[in-house]
């Protein structure tokens, strides 16, 4: 299947009036923007509004609880009509059934629904990262378990990084959306990201969408940056 792969902005910051610069400045050069836990503590759900109007909306809250807490607290956000959304995935089975029909209800037919997405294993892990938390698997085997579980629980998509895509689509097929943070363009630093890739290694790998922040709002020019991200992805 031929696949555009998207850009996604992260524009992790805590200060609003920086965030409606970037949302600003980037209106025509991304495809959406990503508000996340920093900037929606700091500044409100109110402020995410604001900031995304215009944009497609990533709201990244990766939401961890019961099943109960992690549904209402999804029911709660549906005002803000993300395009897509997230949970861990280590919540389970219940929590992701639960969190994906609390969106149904909140998105009867007719509206567009937000995307579930269940994060398998953070970008920021390696193998010893996982073996300090009792996961004896490699981040590769341990993706495509959680994979498989919040697919078969209702979860849309994924979040992986780009080297579990491979066997995500070996597994699971086209059909589940895989959204690919720990994207670094050649040179620029790796930050605390362990499982990175290149945008066109991730848009070859076959990524549906890719998550870039610092090495965009770090830049000395942002737009520029992520310009220089789509021709990359445009290239691959
Ligand atoms: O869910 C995410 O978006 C996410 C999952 C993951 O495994 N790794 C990861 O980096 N992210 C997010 O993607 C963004 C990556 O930012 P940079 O490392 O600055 O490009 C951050 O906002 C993270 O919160």
């Amino acid at each position: 299947m031929l696949r555009r792969t998207k850009l996604i902005a992260a524009l992790d910051t805590a200060s609003r009036s920086q965030a409606l610069h970037w949302a600003e400045k980037l209106k025509d050069d991304v495809d959406a923007i990503k508000l996340g836990l920093e900037f929606t503590y700091a500044c409100g759900l109110d402020a995410v509004k604001t900031v995304s109007e215009g944009h497609k909306l990533f709201l990244d809250l990766k939401l961890h609880d019961i099943p109960h807490t992690v549904a209402s607290g999804l029911s709660a956000l549906a005002p803000l009509r993300p395009a897509l959304t997230t949970i861990h995935a280590s919540g389970g089975t219940e929590m992701i059934a639960r969190s994906r029909e609390a969106l149904e209800r909140a998105f009867p037919d007719g509206m567009e629904r937000p995307r579930l997405l269940a994060v398998t294993v953070l970008t920021s892990m390696n193998a010893a990262g996982l073996q300090e938390i009792g996961v004896d698997a490699t981040p590769q085997e341990q993706v495509v378990r959680l994979g498989k579980l919040a697919i078969r629980a209702g979860a849309d998509g994924l979040v992986c990084s780009a080297h579990e895509i491979a066997p995500l689509r070996d597994a699971l097929g086209d059909a589940p959306v895989l959204v690919v943070p720990g994207i670094r363009p050649a040179g620029t630093a790796s930050d605390d990201q362990k499982r990175i890739m290149t945008p066109a290694q991730a848009a070859r790998a076959g990524a549906d969408w890719i998550v870039v922040g610092r090495p965009i709002t770090k830049a000395a020019d942002p737009v520029q940056a992520a310009r220089a991200i789509m021709d990359e992805l445009a290239g691959a």
